[in-house]
């Protein structure tokens, strides 16, 4: 059996900004990683892709100590897959405000077309940044958004992101580019297909999120 069945990865090595629970030892069993294969089976309907992804976001946040974060949050989903993270950690962070990233990927070229990008005012020199983005492939989504972060003057230590699948590539080139960056990602895939897509991945997250 191919040892993405289990949620494991294969034994590439990560960078040191990167944590990948399928890599973590409470993996095994767990219902974090059960969640995660359900979402790479293309077979699932809309709407059970979608409850599948939001029990699998809600178990993510109850690992994560949100309420032990001291600094002001500001959320940051990248549209519009990364709306699909935004109700359980607002509802997790409630004082947490909005930054909005609104990003195309190019269909054919798979390069990122930008159209929106709006901070709250008045943020502080040491509020946190979490980045919702579920999926991340070559890492063009990702880089823009952390560049349009650091031109404005944020600092690039104060920001998080959450992934669900990263491609191998992606967290390399962060590592790279960013590697002040933490990523929190459950899966690590290996490739890229031909049209930059993650494999295995799960598919167009959004498309199957949303409906569309
Ligand atoms: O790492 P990259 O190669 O840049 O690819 C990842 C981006 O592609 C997808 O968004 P897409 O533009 O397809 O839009 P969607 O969120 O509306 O589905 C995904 O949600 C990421 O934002
Ligand atoms: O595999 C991929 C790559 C980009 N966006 C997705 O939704 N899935």
């Amino acid at each position: 059996m191919d040892e993405h069945e289990h949620g494991q990865n294969p034994h590439f090595d990560l960078p040191p900004n990167v944590t990948c629970f399928a890599r973590t030892e409470n993996a095994a069993n767990s219902k974090r990683a059960l969640y995660l294969e359900q979402l790479r089976n293309r077979e699932l309907p809309y709407q059970e892709f979608r409850k599948t992804a939001d029990k699998l976001f809600n178990r993510i946040a109850d690992d994560m100590a949100l309420q032990s974060i001291e600094n002001e949050v500001i959320l940051t989903p990248i549209f519009r897959a990364g709306l699909s993270l935004l109700p359980v950690f607002m509802q997790r962070i409630t004082n947490s405000r909005l930054c909005s990233i609104g990003v195309k990927r190019n269909e054919e070229t798979a390069m990122p077309e930008p159209y929106l990008f709006k901070v709250p005012p008045e943020v502080g020199d040491q509020a946190k940044f979490i980045i919702l983005e579920p999926m991340i492939a070559t890492a063009g989504t990702m880089c823009y958004s952390l560049g349009m972060l650091k031109q404005q003057g944020y600092n690039l230590n104060n920001i998080e992101i959450i992934a669900i699948f990263c491609a191998l590539e992606a967290v390399n080139r962060l590592q790279k580019e960013y590697p002040e960056v933490h990523i929190h990602t459950e899966v690590v895939d290996p490739t890229l297909d031909d049209k930059k897509f993650i494999v295995p991945g799960c598919g167009d997250f959004g498309d199957r999120y949303f409906g569309t």
